[in-house]
Order: C-alpha cells, then structure tokens, then sequence
C-alpha cells in the first residue's frame, strides 16, 4: 500500500483540508478516508479474488476499527466480518454486515458470546479449545441449532514480528496444536449441533515476511487432506489476516495485497476449498490519521520537547510496543529539528517520538500521526479522565463525525454513585 499523504492540509483522497475541520471538531481527532479504506479493501479483494475455490471471504478484523462507519462502508463493498466478542458482534451487525459473512474467532467466548453468535446465525464459528467445542456444542444444543465451525490450530511457526502481537508460536495462548487437530475434529463430529467444516490459522499481526505465514497455510492443507482422507468434509480454510503495512516512510515497505496474493496462491494451489482472510490493519492502518495540536514546547536538561494534545490514551501503540507512526506538519514545514514528542499525561510512557529528526512546529500548529487508522482510536482509554477523542469520517468534500466521544458530560454520566452515597 501507498505511503498516506498530507498535501498541504488536504488528506489524500480526499478534499476535506484538515485545519478547517480541527477548528469545526476540536483536536485531537481521528479523521478517517472513506476513499482510501474503499481502496485498499478492494485492492486486496481483487488480488485474492480467484484463489480456492474461486469464492473467498474477505472478512475484516472489526479489532482493527470498530467504528460502525468503518464497518458500513467495507459491508457494502462485499465484506464480512472476524470478530471476537460479543460487542464487535454486536457493531458488525448493526453496521450492516450479513451474518452470513461473519465469523467469531476468539480465545477465551463466553457462553451469553456463543450464544448471541448461535442466535445472529453467524457463518463459522473459529473454536481455539477444546473446552470450547463442548461449551459450542451445549450452547447450540440449547437453542436446537446446528452450528458450522472451523477449527483454529496453532501452527508452530514463528511468525517474526513484535512479540506482543504474535499469535502463532507453539506457545501462544491461540489455537489448538496443530498435533491434536484430528482429535479435536473427530471430537466437534460426535456432537450433533456442530458442523467441523474448516480450518483456521493467523499467526500475527504487522507481518513483513511472507515465509511463516506460507508455512501456516501449507500446514492447514496438509492437515485437510487428512481430515478429508479420515471421512471429514471440509469447506472452508480461513488463513487470517496479519499482513504489514507502511508506518515509515524512510523504510522499505512490507510485501504488497499483491505480493500476498500470490504467496497464497502459490501455497493453495489446487485447493478445492472455500478460503478466508481476515485482513484488518491493512484496509484500514494508512486510511486514517490522528490530529493534534501542539500545546507548547519546552526545553529539558538535553531534550527539545513538543508537547501535544494527544496522548497514550489516545493512540496506545507507541507507549506499548514502541510503535513508530511518523508525525507530520499538518501544513508542511521547512525546517527542521530534533525533538521528543510527548502528551500530556503524568508518565514518561507518554511518549510519541524519542530523538527525532522531523519538522521544526511551534504551538498552535497542527500535527498529524499517520497510519492511525487501524488500532487506534479502538485501543483508547480515558486514562487521566480524558474523553475518548471524536472520530471524523470524509468523503470527496463531505465530512462527518462518526462518533462523537468527547464530551465530559457523558464521562461524568458512565459512572454512577453507589446508592449509599
Ligand atoms: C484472529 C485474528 N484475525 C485477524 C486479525 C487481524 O490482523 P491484522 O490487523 O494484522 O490484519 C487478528 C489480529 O491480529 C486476529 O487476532
Ligand atoms: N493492537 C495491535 C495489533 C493486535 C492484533 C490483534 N490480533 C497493534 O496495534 O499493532
């Protein structure tokens, strides 16, 4: 995927000029490009349009961005839904996404969870335990249905990204080892309310190499055509999402939809199969920014500091993983210097950029933190009471608050007073 760009004030794609809307909304906001997300969902529906059976399912990660915007503009593309609660469940619907296009993935499903997926009649189940295909089998039992699921295993590969967002080392908490999957599946067939029709497997987010994520699909044709050979039918081969997307631009980017493409292409070659990917971060993670103001800077002992009005509750990713999004002049600036971008939050993990060589901006200039489009303003909190920023959906030179979380009123109104107070 393209490097997003800011073009004098303007969001790529778009018309809407960024300035004017940060005096409309207030900063810090999330603006999101209607255009951009559009494109890269078809981007990578086309590149892995032929592949299996010649009819896959592009289910989007709702973790990446759960904004019910979000959602509605990729269902009415043709998208479906990986979710994995019962609040995504809950969003994917209202957005509009059939449940037939949706699967709940998901270690740790509560009953009320399967339960609400049982009663939407949601496509596939993608069951990570073997306690969970008999709590399926029970909650399903209970409503007199029959429920389609897909076995995840956890491949053993390593998918070589940051640990905190690895998901398919033998070690991770996701999947049944793929060693046991033949038990597991014989165990799902002896219940008569599940259906084993699939295998399923996502071993990480943020992938840069092709290789693992090659290796895990191999694994899961391997693993149907014994299942096949042992009298099981299999339909559906969910091969998850993970792929990488450009957060600098002074750094090669991760392998293309296309390059993807045809990895999996190569790897499934011959499958009869149905295949899904669950792809989030990349239809999303470059359709979106978050804007700040910068509120003063200051100078420490050895350190230039900008000091914004965005934070870690903000945009989570640099203080937990040490994330790096590039920050740019909302209007661009020529000079340059070397600061340490912090928000104003009482720890020093409020910390957006350490050291870096970027635009010379002042206060009261607007700055923009790219690829914030994807596990950002979902992974926000109100740490330090601070309201949940707004979220702004543009289209060509439309532009809508898609979700309007700012107002202290309605944090004041979430907590309630204990009846003896
Ligand atoms: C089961 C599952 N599917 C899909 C995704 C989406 O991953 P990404 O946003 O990296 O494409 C995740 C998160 O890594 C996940 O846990
Ligand atoms: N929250 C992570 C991605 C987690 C993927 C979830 N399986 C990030 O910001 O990079």
């Amino acid at each position: 995927m393209d490097h997003f760009q800011i073009r004098d004030g303007v969001m790529h794609a778009e018309d809407v000029n960024l300035a004017a809307l940060a005096k409309q909304v207030g900063t810090p906001f999330y603006c999101y490009s209607s255009a951009t997300m559009e494109r890269h969902f078809t981007v990578f529906r086309d590149a892995v349009a032929g592949l299996g059976d010649g009819n896959p399912l592009v289910a989007f990660a709702v973790k990446a961005n759960p904004n019910l915007a979000v959602l509605a503009t990729l269902a009415r593309l043709g998208a479906g839904a990986d979710v994995v609660s019962g609040g995504e469940l809950a969003r994917a619907l209202a957005a509009g996404m059939p449940a037939s296009r949706i699967v709940f993935s998901g270690v740790g499903k509560t009953r009320a969870e399967l339960a609400a997926g049982v009663e939407a009649g949601i496509l596939q189940f993608n069951v990570e335990s073997e306690a969970e295909i008999d709590m399926l089998a029970e909650v399903a039992a209970a409503k007199g249905a029959t429920v389609e699921i897909a076995i995840r295993i956890n491949p053993a590969v390593d998918p070589k990204t940051h640990g905190k967002i690895s998901t398919g080392g033998a070690d991770a908490k996701f999947g049944i080892p793929w060693e046991r999957l033949p038990a597991a599946f014989a165990q799902a067939a002896a219940h008569p309310n599940l259906r084993p029709v699939g295998l399923a497997a996502h071993i990480g987010s943020q992938l840069t190499k092709l290789e693992p994520v090659e290796d895990a699909i191999r694994k899961l044709g391997d693993l149907a055509r014994q299942l096949e050979a042992a009298g099981h039918q299999i339909k559906r081969i969910d091969v998850g999402g993970g792929l990488g997307v450009p957060y600098r631009r002074d750094q090669a980017p991760p392998p293309s939809p296309a390059d993807y493409a045809a990895m999996v292409a190569r790897a499934t070659e011959g499958w009869p199969w149905r295949l899904m990917f669950e792809p989030g971060r990349m239809i999303v993670g470059n359709a979106g920014v978050l804007v700040s103001e910068v509120i003063l800077t200051k100078e420490g002992a050895s350190k230039h500091f900008i000091v914004v009005d965005a934070a870690m509750n903000d945009l989570l990713r640099p203080s937990l993983y040490n994330a790096w999004h590039d920050i740019l002049a909302v209007h661009p600036k020529t000079a340059r210097t070397r600061a340490t971008v912090v928000g104003p939050i009482c720890e020093t993990g409020d910390t957006f950029a350490e050291d870096r060589e970027m635009e010379d901006v002042a206060a009261g200039d607007l700055v923009a933190f790219m690829t914030a489009g994807a596990y950002g303003a979902t992974m926000a909190s109100t740490y330090n009471s601070r309201p949940l920023v707004p979220e702004v959906m543009v289209k060509g030179a439309e532009w809508a608050i898609v979700s309007q979380r700012n107002q202290p009123a309605a944090m004041l109104a979430l907590d309630a007073k204990a009846p003896w107070l």
